[in-house]
């Protein structure tokens, strides 16, 4: 099995792709907390383990994405000490093929590398990749599968956190789209704000993108949040959880 790790701001995933039914077969989350152990890693992973049938040796190479460096030495010291495999780190370097149309590419995340390079290899067209995590980002890129441009913007659970911790009497209420726009009580009208908010948004980014470009592209979804705006099925081509996991394979192997 190839082991994928993608360490976000929210949840640090773990996907297994099995080469046998070539599908991503296992997948483990953890909340992403900056001052975690190798040990505490590891015993969730061993819990885990135990309870789909699995060994630590089944796992022979390994891929890890990390835009959270508090715990990079974390997740390398992991691999060494639970799976006994030295990972592949995606760095700027490990893409070094892929062609960034950006003042810095070396800023650029490593899990929006990893959707990119996932995107083009599985569509071979100009694709928006929308990540619904922590952040909401829009990857754009070429034909020829060259990175223009990201755009970043808080993400529904933070934004929603946000409005919740700076204010004194509004709640966090759960992520759920409601049949109005228009609130009838404080619960309805922070839902059909952020809900109704985000997809307007979305929408307008994405006819933004595509009218200073003056080309269409594949719209692809992604992230943790991806399915919560169903109203914006019919904007997304595709809805692909896995995207990041996809990515970080494929740079590794390559490298
Ligand atoms: N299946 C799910 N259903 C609802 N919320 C989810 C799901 N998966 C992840 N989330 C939440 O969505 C947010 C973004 O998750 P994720 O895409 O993993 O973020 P990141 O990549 O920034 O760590 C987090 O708050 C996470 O708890
Ligand atoms: C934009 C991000 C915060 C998204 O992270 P996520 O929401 O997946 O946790 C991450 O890709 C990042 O820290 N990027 C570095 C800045 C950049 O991409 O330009
Ligand atoms: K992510």
């Amino acid at each position: 099995m190839f082991l994928s790790i993608d360490a976000g701001n929210s949840n640090i995933v773990f996907g297994f792709y099995d080469n046998g039914s070539q599908t991503w077969k296992y997948e483990h989350r953890v909340e992403t907390k900056r001052e975690v152990s190798v040990n505490k890693l590891a015993k969730d992973l061993q819990l885990f383990f135990l309870e789909m049938g699995l060994k630590p040796i089944q796992v022979k190479q390994i891929g890890i994405s990390s835009v959270v460096p508090e715990i990079n030495r974390t997740l390398i010291s992991l691999s060494e000490s639970f799976f006994n495999i030295t990972p592949h780190f995606i760095n700027e370097h490990s893409y070094s093929s892929v062609n960034i149309l950006t003042t810095r590419p070396a800023e650029m995340g490593t899990d929006l590398m990893a959707n990119a390079v996932a995107a083009f290899e599985a569509h071979r067209s100009a694709c928006i990749i929308v990540d619904f995590g922590t952040a909401l980002t829009f990857t754009v890129i070429s034909d020829k599968g060259e990175i223009i441009g990201v755009n970043i913007v808080p993400g529904l659970k933070t934004a929603l956190k946000s409005l919740f911790r700076n204010t004194s009497k509004l709640p966090e209420v759960k992520l759920e789209l409601p049949t109005s726009a228009i609130g009838k009580n404080t619960i309805h009208s922070i839902q059909a704000g952020i809900l109704y908010g985000y997809s307007g948004l979305v929408k307008g980014m994405l006819q933004t993108i595509q009218q200073e470009l003056s080309m269409d592209f594949t719209i692809i979804a992604t992230g943790g949040l991806s399915e919560i705006l169903t109203n914006l099925k019919d904007t997304f081509d595709y809805i692909d959880r896995n995207l990041t996991l996809k990515g970080i394979k494929i740079i590794a192997e390559r490298n």
